[in-house]
């Protein structure tokens, strides 16, 4: 009989369910787009049964061919978003509307907090706060909404809902858990003074589901999900973990000093580190399933973001749908430099600048849609090197080896010779594999007993993409980059107030 796995991958943008053969091999990966409602400009908010059912429409289409190849599946993981909050009851059904992780509406909150206890939590944590995180989130409904948290009886991330909606059951994993500033890192176990710092009351930790390892079985498919998924009743489903851990573990880049670069909506920029350590200064630490090593990270939802509003407000006004393909093949005719125009990539905020907006710097009447489109990749990867020269300095080992660069954005070769030469470092491409469905897949391998040492072989060196000629006008534009963003810091203080 043939065996598979499962890995379930819903991101802000997408929902992917791919499935890998015993030894790693991908066999199919179906995606559609999630639904997602901006209620408001800074209110990001997901319709949680909308997004589940567009997950189990992805299974269903993969169950469906898989069963007609003859495949039987073996266990199920899902990996989704960090952050923001999916609030259940005691039956496991939506409070309300989720809040993704690209929600600022809380920024007064994380703005009031007092610096000197927001260090102490987060020697503790690795995590600053910021207005996307759960427990910032939580603070917000407590003053705003306190009769969503009295019907609420646990407080879920994107998998940890997928997951139950598949077994029944509330879980959660340290990955998750810890990247969203709510573990000690090295009790690995919930820390109340996270509360304290936000003002939450303890009774509060109530909502937070036991947490497990993100390879252990937590449950296993009931019927009802097997009825509008296609997957087998019975089948056990894993803890799984967030995304930006899920990509690192499906490249098998995991070893301590291994750089991925994630251009999914955000930008995740990240180096492995040992976990006995103190945490490194960045925004946040996560822990890996391996409990000697952890994932240090600069995040902010800077990516794809920017080049999604771009493509969608030009789509707006075009005859036909401007994807974000065709916006980097506008930019790949302009020259490096998008002839002085300059984005700064906050339309979503950035936990690292409070009241930062999206900005474009240097309009002439000179510059039309190309540029603009050229400006606003070069303005998402400039800000990628700002916080990866950031987990550089923060202590962390870096290898010297190609740094892996993941997400829909890195599936584009233009954007993909960009990274390398905006950053200086050469980059690996990953080509024709989801890696966040792989991670997760790799993890529902293990609790299922499966062997997964054969799915790391050597990476093809063919994938490395060395910094080219434009290397040298990217640097010019860094120094112009950051000076911009370190002027407009006291502009967007000012707009906010
Ligand atoms: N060929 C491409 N060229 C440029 N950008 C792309 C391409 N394919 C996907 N993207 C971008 O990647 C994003 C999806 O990446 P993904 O990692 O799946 O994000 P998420 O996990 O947030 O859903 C889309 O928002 C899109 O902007
Ligand atoms: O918590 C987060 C960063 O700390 C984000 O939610 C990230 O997980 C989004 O991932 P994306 O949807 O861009 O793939």
């Amino acid at each position: 009989m043939k065996h598979c796995l499962i890995g379930i991958d819903v991101g802000l943008t997408a929902a992917k369910a791919a499935a890998f053969d015993e030894g790693g091999a991908e066999l199919r990966t179906v995606s559609a787009a999630n639904p997602r409602v901006a209620v408001a400009a800074d209110r990001q908010e997901i319709d949680m049964a909308a997004l589940w059912d567009v997950v189990a429409g992805v299974l269903a289409e993969l169950t469906g061919w898989l069963a007609a190849e003859g495949w039987t599946i073996s266990g199920v993981g899902a990996t989704g978003h960090g952050n923001g909050l999916y609030l259940v009851d005691e039956h496991l059904r939506p409070v309300r509307a989720a809040f993704a992780s690209t929600d600022s509406r809380a920024e007064r909150i994380v703005a009031a907090l007092d610096p000197g206890e927001v260090e102490a939590v987060r020697r503790v944590t690795g995590s600053v706060p910021w207005a996307g995180q759960p427990g910032v989130l939580l603070r917000w409904l407590h003053d705003e909404e306190p009769q969503a948290l009295e019907r609420a009886r646990w407080a879920l991330s994107c998998k940890d809902w997928i997951t139950s909606c598949l077994t029944g059951r509330p879980s959660a994993d340290y990955s998750d858990a810890s990247a969203c500033g709510l573990v000690d890192l090295a009790a690995r176990t919930y820390e109340p003074a996270v509360f304290d710092l936000l003002g939450l009351p303890h009774n509060l930790l109530r909502l937070l589901p036991p947490l497990s390892r993100s390879d252990e079985v937590v449950g296993t498919v009931t019927a009802e999900a097997a009825v509008v998924t296609g997957l087998p009743a019975g089948a056990p489903v894993v803890a799984g973990c967030m995304d930006c851990i899920a990509s690192p573990i499906g490249a098998g880049a995991v070893r301590p000093g291994d750089v991925t670069i994630i251009v999914g909506t955000w930008a995740i920029n990240s180096v492995v580190v040992p976990a006995d350590t103190e945490p490194p200064r960045v925004t946040l630490n996560a822990l890996l399933p391996d409990p000697r090593h952890m994932l240090a990270q600069e995040v902010a939802p800077t990516s794809a973001a920017g080049v999604e509003w771009f493509s969608t407000l030009m789509s707006s006004v075009a005859a036909d749908a401007v994807t974000p393909r065709d916006l980097l093949h506008a930019a790949s005719t302009v020259d490096a430099g998008a002839d002085g125009l300059l984005f700064l990539p906050f339309v979503h905020g950035a936990p690292e600048h409070l009241g930062a907006s999206g900005t474009l710097l240097g309009a002439k009447d000179k510059h039309g849609y190309r540029e603009i489109a050229r400006a606003v990749a070069e303005g998402v990867t400039q800000y990628h090197r700002v916080q990866l020269e950031k987990v550089c300095a923060s202590g962390a080992t870096v290898s010297d080896g190609p740094w892996t660069l993941a997400g829909g954005g890195a599936k584009n070769p233009v954007w993909a010779q960009m990274f390398a030469d905006v950053v200086g470092h050469p980059v690996r491409r990953q080509l024709g594999t989801e890696l966040g469905a792989r991670g997760v897949a790799s993890l529902a391998a293990a609790g299922a007993g499966v062997d997964t040492t054969g799915w790391w072989g050597e990476p093809d060196p063919g994938l490395v993409i060395a910094p080219g000629a434009d290397r040298e006008a990217y640097r010019r534009q860094a120094e112009r980059f950051d000076r911009a963003l370190a002027a407009m810091g006291s502009v967007w203080t000012e707009l906010a107030r």
